[in-house]
């Protein structure tokens, strides 16, 4: 039973979509790890998303940031491909929790979902596979949800379980900027770091807001509209890159439609901290022959964006 929201969420607007992520960073040396060992559980928590930036910054680097859909083909496949993602030098990884309305994601990652709701998976069985393999995965992974799912089960009750199966972060992408404080408050009771977005049509006062409010880093979206890949990421990515970066010292990845190795480049080269990647990973993880068949394509495609970074 989906919960009415108070208000219509600003990312759905359009005309200012803001949304608001969460995201951790990892070690860039895995001896480096530090551990924090969790209360209810032995499982041990990486480095912060803030940390892992400036890991990286120290070195000269930039995060790839892949996302992709919990339960698609499965949720056994969806373990293998956070470990392969993480072996082969991502920086965070942004793990969607399938839902019914995903209203701002485009094709690729809408029939991502509906494969796997259609499989039975849900939120209790992420947790369950994530209690397992969040041990086994030296970078951060950030919860992807949209608002309802939250607000069904409760903010608080959310938010610690999400803490306690040692994921980093979460990522709310239709939560109204107004309703972000009670998140957040709940996010950093957890020790989580709530990243926000910014668009390209976020008002100069909004965005500056929304940086000011940001833990990790700022999720910068290059084009408005739905996620999906695009043939060439837009110049403007640069611009804005810039405005954002004269407003706060904090890190700022930028995601939509970044599908090749040159857009990678590209959006690196515009001074970029993160670049994030879904849309492309969702559709070879989830459209393959096999399982088997989807991880190894991920894997070459993964090493390719990592290559273009390195
Ligand atoms: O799929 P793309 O175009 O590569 O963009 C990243 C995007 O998938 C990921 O960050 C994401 C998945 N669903 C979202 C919904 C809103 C904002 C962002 C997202």
């Amino acid at each position: 039973m989906a919960v009415a929201l108070k208000s219509t969420p600003s990312f759905l607007q359009l005309k200012k979509p803001e949304t608001h992520f969460l995201l951790r960073n990892k070690p860039l040396i895995v001896s480096t790890r530090r551990f924090a060992p969790m209360a209810s559980l032995t499982a041990t928590r990486s480095l912060g998303i803030g940390e892992t930036f400036s890991n990286l910054k120290k070195q000269g680097k930039v995060a790839l940031i892949p996302y992709i859909t919990a339960g698609d083909p499965d949720l056994s496949t969806t373990a293998e491909a956070l470990k392969m993602l993480d072996a082969c030098g991502c920086d965070i990884i942004e793990l969607g929790v399938p839902y019914s309305d995903p209203l701002a994601d485009g094709p690729v990652i809408q029939a991502a979902a509906t494969r796997s709701l259609a499989r039975g998976t849900n939120f209790e069985a992420i947790t369950s596979m994530l209690k397992e393999v969040v041990p086994q995965v030296s970078c951060p992974i950030a919860l992807f949800t949209y608002y309802n799912p939250i607000l069904k089960r409760g903010i608080e009750k959310f938010m610690s379980t999400v803490k306690d199966i040692g994921v980093h972060g979460l990522v709310v992408p239709d939560v109204p900027l107004e309703e972000t404080q009670v998140l957040r408050k709940e996010a950093v009771k957890n020790g989580l770091e709530l990243v926000l977005l910014t668009t390209p049509t976020t008002p100069k006062e909004r965005m500056r807001a929304i940086v000011e409010a940001a833990d990790g880093f700022v999720y910068l979206v290059s084009s408005v509209g739905v996620t999906g890949t695009r043939a060439s990421v837009s110049d403007k990515v640069q611009t804005l890159l810039q405005d954002i970066k004269e407003t706060t010292t904090k890190p700022v990845a930028v995601g939509f439609g970044i599908s090749k190795p040159e857009h990678v480049k590209q959006v690196a080269g515009w001074g970029a901290d993160g670049v994030i990647v879904g849309s492309a990973m969702v559709k070879l993880l989830g459209e393959a022959k096999s399982p088997e068949e989807g991880l190894k394509e991920l894997e070459s495609f993964t090493k390719s964006l990592k290559a273009a970074l390195s």
